[in-house]
């Protein structure tokens, strides 16, 4: 018998590539330099190779390569496409998809039919098409006409099973499901409908059970043959949403999946069903507006193609991001898979890591001017060939439901026989009492009038047995002389007999009703017995039910609890990848990171420079596209901005290292003290801008001079400081100050908690292959970007080899008055250690400790 649970099974991947078509000449690709293979960014080495070909020359193996040669049979037949036809006919599910930019042949390879435009109708129906077999020979016809006649043939041969086949078809239009083969969600209903509203989509639920979303109230018909399938299948294609745009005639604007389900019967057991889906896929393609639109289309054309696009690319995005999670996941790294974000991700949840057998055929277009969407559709495919899928043979519910009853019907029965067993003893017992009773209880309660009746005709017999002697004809001579003896003998007993006679049946009589309240008593008493055994396994039964409804609330609970985490994680995770992208970008774009990324950015920026310009010509300025564009150039100017901030802040440093160095300094007094302000403390200054966010100012040593600092604990709280150039020598006094009070003063020794910081986050990192814990990694890195200046701070610590004395602490909260001004000092990285020697010192300082002295007059040659 065959193991319903195959081993893991690899998404195998095909990667297309479509030769050059007429679009291709009229879209002003250099064709001459492309025919020539080694002047191509990308082509086709052997028949899993694909070389791409800019700076560096990289290969990307696949399970096959398909040139531009190849004929749809070649496909058919290369991709072993039968085989998952077998699977699905053995009780397997199975999924193709095809995956590309827009105009990359997907449409071709899943349905190779060419499209017919509609002109007799005017506004958003002139896209509406009519798929026409390319040629006549039907060779062009693609993979679904390929398989639906494949699986009839297939079937046809099987002698112990019988099957029934149903087809489904939908499309995912702007992220709502629609039915193809419903009449209601036909295009023409909506068209030409008077508000052109388009009816609700589809509900999808999830079945917990299968594991699969599964879409509500979704038409399915039952096909007889291939021609009824396909029928089937040309009715849903007109209703498929298809435009025209600059790269391609006929471009799919949905995504549609045809759905065919098998059920497979058993001639000699009919409850014996199993039930598999095959998912052919056909995605809609990733595209840019910039190059998909142009000035032949009329406003509102651009318009809804521009919506079309947006909503095709955001549901691309989260397959590739589900790719990619999966990807991870393979490598024990990837922990939640996004396929709720989009209703695509969650009918193919199935296919992508799940139990379905899986071919993915990635598109890629044979011109150089695609050579970065080609590299991401490798990049995905790749990614995607990485992932598991674990088939499993498909029982039917049914199926589940029957086994059930049975197994139901079963235990019944057990407790039935336990129920007779429990009488039996009870009985047992009931003899045991004394009882005198026989098996049943109703031969008991009947035996015993029987045995009491016994003596009864015992003594029937007894009265009646001299007569039968004296008509005993050997003893008849005898027998008169016998009659009158036992009568004269007997004579004047018999009255004694009447009497006991008498007794004994009144006796009996009262045994008799005794006995028959007993049986009633005790046919009852079993009756109950039963009854409440029966009552109490009911109770038993339901607080079980109960329970279990509650744990499986409570689960639904922990269950939707986890996902809204990894929901978060994942988004941590995305704009982390998001970030790490960008700097990556600023850094290539400051100097050496690789030019894939320069020319990814520059195209970007290019193509948004271009983007507004032409919007700016025709006067069409979107305000919301503006926002958006703002909101984005913000962000990125943000991370500059910060990169800008770390590189002046260094640059200070070293001017201000001047100033410690000698406060004469050119540099300082060329300052513009009245408009500068520095932050002070102990030896360390810095030059910030007045505009510099709360983050910055939280390091350091402070010193305040604005009096609601004096109401604050310098233990904890740190301290802002904005004091005048001309302060600062006050500072440097002041530590001066301390140290003649008596006050030991140490060294900081932040750096040592900076490291401590910076080696447990690259652990964190390191130790990653289970999952990072991202609030612990989130708190160790914002308190190293607090640290970011402390850093510089601490190298600069050491490069004055301690000579410089950072910590000064007065008694806790209390302020000093230092040239009549009121000082606070507090930190909150560069927390110091505090040692006062004794109390006393306040009164009579003791001498500095050697360290200090030492330190004390390093300081005062320094300043
Ligand atoms: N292998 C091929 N041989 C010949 N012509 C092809 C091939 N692949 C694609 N084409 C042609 O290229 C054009 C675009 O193909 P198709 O419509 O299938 O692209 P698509 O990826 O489905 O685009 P969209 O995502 O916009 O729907 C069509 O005219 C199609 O006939």
């Amino acid at each position: 018998m065959r193991k319903n649970i195959r081993n893991k099974e690899k998404i195998k991947v095909a990667i297309r590539l479509r030769p050059y078509i007429d679009q291709d000449i009229t879209n002003n690709v250099d064709l001459e330099q492309q025919m020539q293979e080694d002047q191509r960014l990308l082509y086709i080495k052997d028949n899993r190779t694909v070389i791409t070909n800019s700076k560096v020359k990289k290969a990307h193996k696949f399970d096959k390569v398909l040139s531009e040669e190849m004929s749809q049979q070649d496909l058919y037949e290369e991709c072993r496409i039968d085989k998952y036809v077998d699977h699905v006919v053995d009780g397997y599910n199975a999924t193709v998809f095809a995956y590309g930019q827009t105009g990359s042949g997907k449409t071709f390879t899943m349905e190779g039919y060419k499209y017919k435009m509609n002109e007799t109708l005017n506004g958003f129906s002139q896209f509406e098409s009519t798929p026409v077999a390319m040629t006549r020979q039907n060779e062009n016809i693609g993979i679904i006409p390929r398989i639906v006649g494949e699986l009839f043939h297939k079937i046809q041969g099987v002698e112990l099973k019988k099957y029934r086949i149903y087809c489904s078809y939908l499309q995912i239009y702007q992220e709502k499901i629609y039915d193809l083969l419903n009449p209601l969600h036909s295009r023409k209903e909506y068209l030409q409908s008077s508000n052109n509203q388009q009816p609700e989509g589809l509900k999808l639920h999830f079945d917990a059970r299968n594991d699969r979303f599964n879409v509500d109230n979704l038409y399915k018909f039952e096909c007889k043959n291939a021609k009824e399938l396909m029928n089937y299948f040309h009715y849903g294609l007109k209703n498929k949403v298809m435009s025209s745009h600059a790269l391609n005639e006929a471009s799919s604007r949905s995504h549609c999946i045809l759905s065919i389900t098998v059920e497979s019967i058993e001639r000699e057991n009919p409850d014996n069903i199993i039930v598999s889906t095959m998912q052919l896929v056909d995605l809609a393609g990733s595209e840019r507006s910039s190059q998909t639109l142009n000035a032949n289309l009329s406003e509102q054309i651009s318009l809804k193609l521009k919506k079309e696009a947006i909503e095709i690319n955001k549901s691309l995005f989260t397959l590739r991001q589900v790719v990619s999670m999966l990807n991870k996941a393979e490598g024990g790294k990837g922990n939640y898979v996004p396929y709720r974000e989009s209703k695509l991700t969650s009918l193919l949840k199935h296919s992508l890591g799940g139990n379905s057998f899986c071919l993915m055929i990635a598109c890629i277009s044979p011109s150089s001017k695609f050579f970065n969407e080609n590299i991401s559709t490798l990049m995905y495919a790749s990614k995607a060939s990485c992932i598991s899928n674990k088939p499993i043979k498909n029982h039917d519910p049914k199926n589940k439901v029957i086994s059930g009853l049975k197994k139901e019907v079963q235990s019944l029965r057990n407790q039935l026989m336990m129920a007779h067993n429990l009488m039996g003893k009870g009985k047992n017992l009931c003899s045991k009492c004394g009882k005198n009773l026989s098996d049943s209880d109703e031969d008991s309660a009947e035996s015993l009038p029987n045995m009491v009746v016994e003596p009864q005709d015992h003594l029937k017999s007894s009265l009646v047995g001299p007569a039968s002697i004296a008509q005993d004809e050997d003893n008849k001579s005898n027998s008169k002389l016998n009659l009158s003896r036992l009568n004269s003998e007997k004579q004047p007993q018999l009255p004694d007999f009447k009497k006991m006679f008498e007794k004994n049946e009144t006796m009996m009589d009262k045994m008799t009703e005794d006995l028959m309240s007993l049986k009633e008593i005790m046919s009852a008493q079993n009756k109950l017995g039963l009854f409440e055994r029966i009552l109490l396994s009911a109770k038993m039964v339901k607080n079980v039910l109960k329970r279990n409804l509650e744990l499986n609330k409570d689960y639904m609970d922990h269950t939707l609890e986890i996902d809204e985490l990894q929901k978060n994680v994942a988004q941590f995770q995305l704009e982390n990848e998001e970030i790490r992208d960008r700097l990556s970008i600023m850094e290539a774009l400051t100097g050496t990171d690789s030019y894939y990324i320069q020319m990814n950015y520059s195209s970007v920026k290019d193509e948004l420079i271009a983007d507004l310009g032409k919007k700016e010509k025709m006067g069409m300025l979107d305000q919301d596209k503006m926002i958006a564009l703002i909101y984005e150039f913000n962000k990125e100017n943000s991370i500059l901005k910060k990169r800008i901030e770390r590189i002046e802040k260094k640059k200070i440093r070293n001017k201000f290292m001047q100033i410690n160095d000698g406060m004469n300094s050119t540099d300082y007094s060329s300052n513009n003290v009245a408009q500068n302000k520095y932050f002070m403390g102990n030896g360390n200054t810095q030059r910030v801008d007045n505009e510099l966010d709360d983050k910055s100012y939280a390091r350091g040593y402070r010193c305040n001079t604005s009096p609601k600092f004096q109401e604050r604990d310098c233990d904890t709280e740190p301290v802002r400081c904005v004091v005048d150039a001309s302060e600062i020598n006050q500072s440097m006094n002041m530590n001066q100050h301390y140290m003649n009070n008596g006050y030991q003063l140490e060294p900081v020794t932040t750096h040592k908690r900076f490291k401590n910081h910076l080696e447990r986050r690259d652990k964190l990192l390191k130790d990653s292959s289970r999952g990072i814990d991202y609030q612990q990694y989130d708190t160790l890195n914002s308190s190293l970007l607090n640290y970011e200046d402390a850093d510089s701070q601490i190298h600069f610590e050491k490069r004055l080899k301690k000579r410089t004395m950072t910590a000064i602490r007065h008694k806790k909260g209390a302020s000093i008055n230092v040239n009549q001004s009121i000082y606070n000092i507090g930190t909150d990285n560069f927390r110091p250690k505090i040692k006062r020697r004794k109390q006393q010192s306040f009164i009579a300082p003791l001498p500095p400790t050697k360290t200090s002295t030492s330190r004390m007059r390093s300081y005062s040659r320094k300043f």
